[in-house]
Parts: C-alpha cells; structure tokens; sequence
C-alpha cells in the first residue's frame, strides 16, 4: 500500500485567474511628482487606522467620507484637498469614470511590517482606484471557486495605479501581505449616493 498521498488526496490547487473588472497602469505618475505628493503628506492629519475598535497598524488621513463608530461610510463634506486633484484627473483618465464620481479619497501609511487583511470594500464603495507610492507591494486578490480559491497576485510598483470595479470588487477579496519598506497609497472611491433616510 502506497503511503504516498494520491493526487486526489491533496487540495485543490488555486486557480490563477485575472479577475474581471480589475485594471493595472504602471507609471501613472513620474518620479517627480510622487516625490511632491509625498512631501505633501507630512502635512496631513494622519490617524491609526480603526474599525470597530481593531487598530491597524497603518495610517490614513481621509477625505470625503470617512467611517463612522459603527463602521458606517458617511459624507464628511470636507473636500478632497487640492494637492490630490492632479492624481485624480489622471486616475480618472486611467479609469475612464468621470473625476466629479470619486466622492472620497484616503491616504494610506504602511510602515515596514504593515499591511492589509482580507476583505472586500464594503458599499457604497462602487469602484475603487489605487495609487502606490514610495515603494512596491504585493496585491493579492482571492475568491472562493467551490472547494478552493481563485487567485491573483499583482505586484504593485511605485507610482502605479489599479482599479477594482465589478466583480473585481464585489465578488473578490483583497489584501497586502506586510510591505518591507514605507509605502503610502492613495484610494479614490466612487460611491453609490446615500439613500434618503424617510
Ligand atoms: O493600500 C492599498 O492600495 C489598498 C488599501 C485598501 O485595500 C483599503 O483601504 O481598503
Ligand atoms: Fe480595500
């Protein structure tokens, strides 16, 4: 008798596959001008990030909307900064969504050894685009296909950008397994407009 495990005794192997309504743009912006944004961000009031009283160990300034105690997206009213809107016009460009639909945008700050869990942006997120900064990431993306996962990895360069809309954002998963060196993102968001409340 064979002590081997048989081929069917092992798990399913992921599948690697791109997931529909996912994009990828290296070199969005130059060198330049994420030196500037990154100059711009010591400006910023950033805050340990939270949710539901779990503290991550990123930072993020937000613009827009912002998450309340409950963890419920709501409108702030206060702008996006001036500083950003360059970025946005060419992560718009890149998108193809028209610029006055990113509603709200967040800057991130990953020190070495910070990253980011499973999970799916919650509505109203519709669409989200992401700029990286300073250094690279793996962007990891998962969905469960029956006994297994669909996978895909994109590796995120500086100055780069990607979109999750669609499938891409509703059906999968994503996360950033902890960065090595400083990385900021910037995220645009399109949000679905809040149902009136009567
Ligand atoms: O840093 C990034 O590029 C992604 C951040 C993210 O997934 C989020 O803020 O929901
Ligand atoms: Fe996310």
């Amino acid at each position: 008798m064979s002590i081997q495990p048989s081929l069917f005794d092992l798990p399913p192997a992921p599948r690697r596959t791109t997931p529909q309504g996912f994009a990828y743009q290296p070199d969005l912006i130059g060198p330049a001008e994420e030196r500037d944004l990154v100059r711009r961000f010591e400006g910023l009031d950033f805050k340990p990030y939270e949710h539901l009283g779990y503290l991550g160990n990123r930072r993020v300034a937000s613009f827009g909307w912002r998450r309340d105690d409950s963890g419920q997206m709501i409108e702030t009213g206060e702008p996006i900064p001036d500083f950003l809107c360059p970025l946005l016009d060419k992560v718009a460009a890149f998108t193809g969504l028209a610029r006055e639909s990113f509603r709200h945008a967040l800057v991130t700050e990953y020190p070495p050894g910070a990253g980011i869990g499973w999970h799916r942006d919650r509505p109203p997120a519709v669409a989200i685009a992401g700029v990286s900064l300073v250094s690279p990431c793996s962007f990891r993306l998962r969905r469960k296909a029956g006994d297994t996962w669909d996978r895909a990895t994109i590796e995120a360069q500086p100055r780069s950008a990607y979109l999750m809309s669609g499938p891409a954002r509703s059906d999968w998963q994503h996360s950033i397994p902890p960065v090595e060196a400083l990385r900021y993102s910037v995220t645009f968001r399109t949000m679905r407009a809040p149902r009136p409340s009567y």
